[in-house]
């Protein structure tokens, strides 16, 4: 098990992820060709007990492959670079900056069965303001890996306050886990919300309210 262990010289993400100001790479693994990926989709296909070689599945060991490229490309993402450019003329706003609502895909670490649903993120900035569309995209890049809903919203959360230094950092994370729903207990349309405060939202209660409402306001 060691000798498989130091083989893939995993990072613990733990470490991968600690707070901190130094920049994180992203977790590496030692990669097999993708010869031996496809080899190892056509396992699958017959452990599932079908015929890898009939016509409608002779593509599909490529097929799957290019696409983990896509759905786990947040590791070759490094979410700290992602949050580099800040805009300072904002005419000193220092308010909250919340961004709800965005979607996401996952898999989760246990069955790499897909969990989806939606990330909430606010902040109080401290020094300008990052680019929206970059929450979205920190929010991919921890996504498109293996995941559990609580890891990812610590990771979303500790890389802005590590990066920007704001006063204050939110993070809500609502998800259906399909491991839950079409294997095991079988228990479809059931939500798990995670939540990560730091700062000013950790230190002071109305401030989680103040986010609780922000995000659950519909009008
Ligand atoms: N805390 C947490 N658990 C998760 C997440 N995704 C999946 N799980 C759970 O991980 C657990 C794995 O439990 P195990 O007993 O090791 O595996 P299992 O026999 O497949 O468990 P069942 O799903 O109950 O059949 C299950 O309870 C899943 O519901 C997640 O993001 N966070
Ligand atoms: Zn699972």
């Amino acid at each position: 098990m060691d000798a498989v262990l130091k083989s893939l010289s995993v990072r613990a993400p733990e470490a991968a992820d600690k707070r901190s100001d130094a920049p994180r790479p992203a977790p590496v693994t030692e990669r097999p060709t993708r010869q031996e990926a496809e080899a190892a989709v056509r396992t699958l296909l017959r452990w599932a007990g079908d015929d890898p070689d009939r016509e409608g599945l002779i593509e599909t060991p490529k097929r799957v492959v290019k696409a983990y490229e896509q759905i786990f490309g947040g590791y070759r993402q490094d979410a700290d670079a992602i949050l580099d450019r800040v805009f300072e003329e904002v005419e000193g706003y220092s308010d909250i900056v919340l961004v709800r609502d965005i979607p996401f895909h996952s898999h989760c670490e246990h069955h790499m069965v897909p969990f989806m649903g939606h990330a909430h993120i606010a902040y109080y900035p401290r020094r300008g303001v990052v680019g929206l569309s970059k929450l979205a995209r920190v929010v991919d890049t921890f996504a498109r890996r293996l995941q559990t809903q609580e890891t990812m919203t610590a990771q979303i959360a500790d890389v802005i306050d590590s990066v920007l230094h704001p006063r204050g950092v939110a993070v809500m994370v609502e998800a259906e886990h399909l491991c839950m729903a079409m294997r095991g207990v079988q228990k479809s349309g059931v939500s798990t919300i995670t939540t990560q405060f730091t700062g000013v939202f950790k230190q002071d209660p109305t401030e989680q309210v103040r986010f609780l409402t922000l995000v659950r306001d519909r009008r």
